[in-house]
């Protein structure tokens, strides 16, 4: 795990000394937006308009946060569209790399050994995290975008007009809904989980995790009379929850300390992850055997001894029974 500092990579953990023990995620660095015409979306530049085979998608099976793109991918048809690479599990001294293994779909384009040398083709003196997800433009070789939640919104309907499949997960009139569920989910339960488990003092974990378990109870009530988080049609709300509730019991549980209930001991909350998991084509966006080994062991202030759990057996194909 490390970062790239004036275009140099720097094999250095997520500093919380400096703040008391708390985990702080960057704010992703490039922030362009695919849009149906070319015109520029809500932040960066424009030029980057919604063409077949043009963009390419570096991704980790094991990232809760590539797995949302993932997600869209599928859903909106767009494999045809957009190509894909996918690192090795294992993010050591070096980052995220292409070594070979069960999965790894090696890089096309720069032939790279790790992400940090696609950043590096991009913008060559750049400082900051090489993170995954990350959209690479192969017309004007550079970076569009390396923020997942705006590359699921660009995938939600920038390539409609081009031959995606229908289906708008982020209709405008839920759209308040929906950014505002988005808001709490993030700040506590996607991101939650990682403030969680990468706490470094007493109080910062239980800052954290106390919040999380107060969503989780949040959205079983929620759950409890609704099939979906805005009501009878899966939206944006759900496909961004959903990455974080599949890891939880096999990784965030043991690994991120995030063990005062599992989602199995949820009923709806449960149900709605199977029903979520059983819908066409997302079970081929999951790789549990990336996600388990990758936390388990990459993190090695978390987990030294890289021994990776032989369970929970969860499954997620069981009869879901929601309606
Ligand atoms: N804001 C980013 C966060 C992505 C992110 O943090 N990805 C992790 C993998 S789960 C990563 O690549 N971490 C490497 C690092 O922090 O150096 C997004 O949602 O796209």
């Amino acid at each position: 795990m490390g970062l790239l500092i004036d275009g140099v990579w720097h094999d250095q953990w997520y500093d919380t000394d400096s703040t008391g023990g708390r985990f702080e995620r960057n704010e992703a660095k490039f922030r362009n937006w695919i849009t149906a015409d070319g015109r520029a979306g809500p932040s960066g530049e424009g030029g980057f308009a919604a063409e077949p085979g043009r963009y390419h998608l570096y991704v980790s099976w094991a990232c809760p946060w590539a797995h949302r793109t993932l997600i869209y991918r599928k859903l909106k048809g767009l494999e045809d569209m957009i190509s894909l690479s996918v690192t090795h599990w294992f993010m050591g001294e070096k980052g995220w790399t292409f070594a070979d293994g069960p999965g790894v779909i090696p890089d096309p384009i720069h032939h790279a050994d790790f992400i940090h040398q696609i950043y590096q083709a991009a913008v060559p003196d750049m400082t900051g995290r090489c993170t995954v997800p990350l959209i690479w433009d192969k017309q004007r070789n550079a970076i569009v975008t390396n923020e997942s939640a705006e590359i699921i919104r660009m995938f939600n309907s920038a390539f409609d007009g081009v031959g995606a499949t229908p289906g708008d997960y982020c209709p405008a009139d839920k759209r308040d809904e929906i950014d505002e569920l988005n808001k709490r989910i993030y700040h506590t339960v996607n991101n939650g989980v990682y403030k969680s488990g990468f706490a470094t003092s007493q109080q910062a974990y239980e800052e954290a995790v106390e919040p999380l378990f107060d969503t989780l109870d949040f959205l079983e009530d929620r759950l409890s009379h609704q099939r979906y988080l805005c009501g009878d049609a899966i939206t944006e709300a759900d496909w961004r929850l959903l990455p974080t509730l599949l890891r939880f019991d096999l990784v965030y549980h043991g690994h991120f300390k995030c063990n005062r209930r599992r989602i199995v001991d949820y009923p709806n909350l449960w149900g709605y992850t199977r029903d979520l998991y059983q819908q066409p084509g997302i079970a081929d966006t999951c790789n549990f055997e990336h996600a388990k080994r990758h936390y388990y062991e990459s993190h090695d202030t978390v987990n030294p001894t890289g021994i990776v759990p032989v369970g929970p057996d969860v499954d997620f194909n069981t009869s879901h029974g929601r309606s």
